[in-house]
């Protein structure tokens, strides 16, 4: 178990990284840097620091892991820096949402390649900043880890453990899987969010008429575009190529939806739906590969004020531990419908059947 972690960057994910290892090992001695020093100066008067750094360089060395948090080309420029002050029992980790950079960079320095996995929480939301970070975000989240070739399975199989015993799922996938992967799933659908956006405010009126109109399913699918633009500057400038080759991919795909509904064949647009609509579906249910399961129901509400706080209390009195809470809008509940979301299968399988006892009409998806 680490004595001491450093942390360079302490924002909405360094920040929340060090809350839970603060949160589960209260013993653990925490150090920071951050190019902001109002986030030191919150994060020490949190307790979650005992010290605030005022450059990467020995204030590190004694750190058995030090975590990059800083912006994706920021973590790969301090490479260089941490050359100098590593030891055998260093270990050295990012959390970047691109890889193939940082694993260029540290595959120049052969010592420090021996100390390095790479990590990329899949969590977060579209704020940044420290005071959006929490120590509950990297429950239950996928937590995937990219070591490289020459670090020892020993430290792997550490820090696997480590990433699980902060309530994290570890995936250990090679750095390219990584960058196509979150290329397709996080990287290209934001590309396509912000383009769409963007669309619409070229396409409205002077009225605002698409502006005011905009619905539940047009905020759903544009929630990221909402997101940092330097983070997604570096995500665009980090991952590049493959961010361009799945932009092809997605505009040949999207030229074949527009022959789908120019031929008017009504088969193959229903069927162009449905399969998206199966695969959509299997999300939240499925145990099969790499998808791990949501305990979410949703429940009728009769009225929205009182209605949560008595199920919130139905919840709580009966000791069930709720992961989030909200009333949704969209277009299969269109009078709103509350959406609550569990940590664990029985904490789910018993709201369902409380509820329900409550005459609550509750739907499992
Ligand atoms: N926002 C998200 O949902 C996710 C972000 N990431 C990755 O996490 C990393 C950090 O992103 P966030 O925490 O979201 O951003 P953030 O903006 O909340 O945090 C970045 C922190 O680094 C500091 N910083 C900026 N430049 C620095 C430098 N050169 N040296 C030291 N500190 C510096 C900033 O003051 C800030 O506190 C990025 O590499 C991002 O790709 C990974 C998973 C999810
Ligand atoms: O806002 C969301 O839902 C996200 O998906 C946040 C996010 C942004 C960047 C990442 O590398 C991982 C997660």
């Amino acid at each position: 178990m680490p004595e001491k972690i450093g942390f360079i960057g302490l924002g909405h994910i360094g920040g929340s990284v060090a809350k839970t290892v603060h949160r589960i090992y209260p013993d653990i001695q925490i150090v920071a840097y951050d190019t902001c020093r109002a986030t030191l100066d919150a994060a020490l008067s949190d307790g979650i620091i005992t010290e605030a750094l005022d450059q990467v360089g020995k204030g590190f060395s004694d750190c058995n892991y030090i975590y990059l948090c800083a912006p994706v080309l920021d973590n790969a420029d301090y490479v260089r820096e941490l050359s100098g002050i590593l030891h055998d029992d260093m270990l050295l980790t990012d959390v970047g949402s691109v890889k193939t950079g940082i694993h260029e960079q540290i595959q120049k320095y052969p010592d420090l390649e021996r100390h390095f996995i790479g990590g990329h929480p899949m969590c977060g939301t579209e704020h940044v900043g420290y005071e959006y970070s929490t120590a509950y975000m990297l429950e239950n989240a996928y937590y995937i880890l990219t070591p490289t070739r020459t670090v020892s399975p020993k430290k792997v199989e550490e820090f696997e453990k480590f990433v699980a015993s902060i309530g994290a799922v570890p995936l250990i996938l090679d750095y390219k899987k990584h960058d196509f992967s979150v290329g397709s799933i996080s990287h290209l659908p934001t590309v396509i969010a912000s383009t769409l956006v963007n669309l619409v405010k070229n396409l409205d009126d002077s009225d605002e008429t698409l502006r005011t109109i905009a619905a539940g399913g047009f905020k759903d699918i544009t929630r990221v575009a909402s997101s940092d633009p330097t983070m997604w500057e570096n995500i665009c400038v980090a991952n590049r190529n493959q961010i361009l080759e799945l932009i092809d991919t997605y505009v040949k795909a999207l030229q074949q939806t527009r022959n789908t509904i120019a031929e008017s064949h009504p088969e193959e647009i229903k069927e162009f739906f449905s399969s998206a609509k199966e695969y959509r579906d299997s999300f939240n249910i499925s145990h099969r590969g790499p998808i791990r399961p949501v305990y979410q129901l949703f429940c009728d509400l009769i009225d929205e004020a009182g209605g949560i706080a008595t199920i919130a209390t139905i919840l709580a009195s009966n000791n069930i531990s709720i992961k989030n809470i909200g009333i949704i809008h969209n277009r299969e509940f269109q009078q709103g419908v509350l959406q609550v979301e569990f940590y664990e299968a029985d904490a789910y399988d018993h709201a369902v059947e409380l509820l329900r006892k409550y005459h609550y009409t509750v739907y499992e998806k």
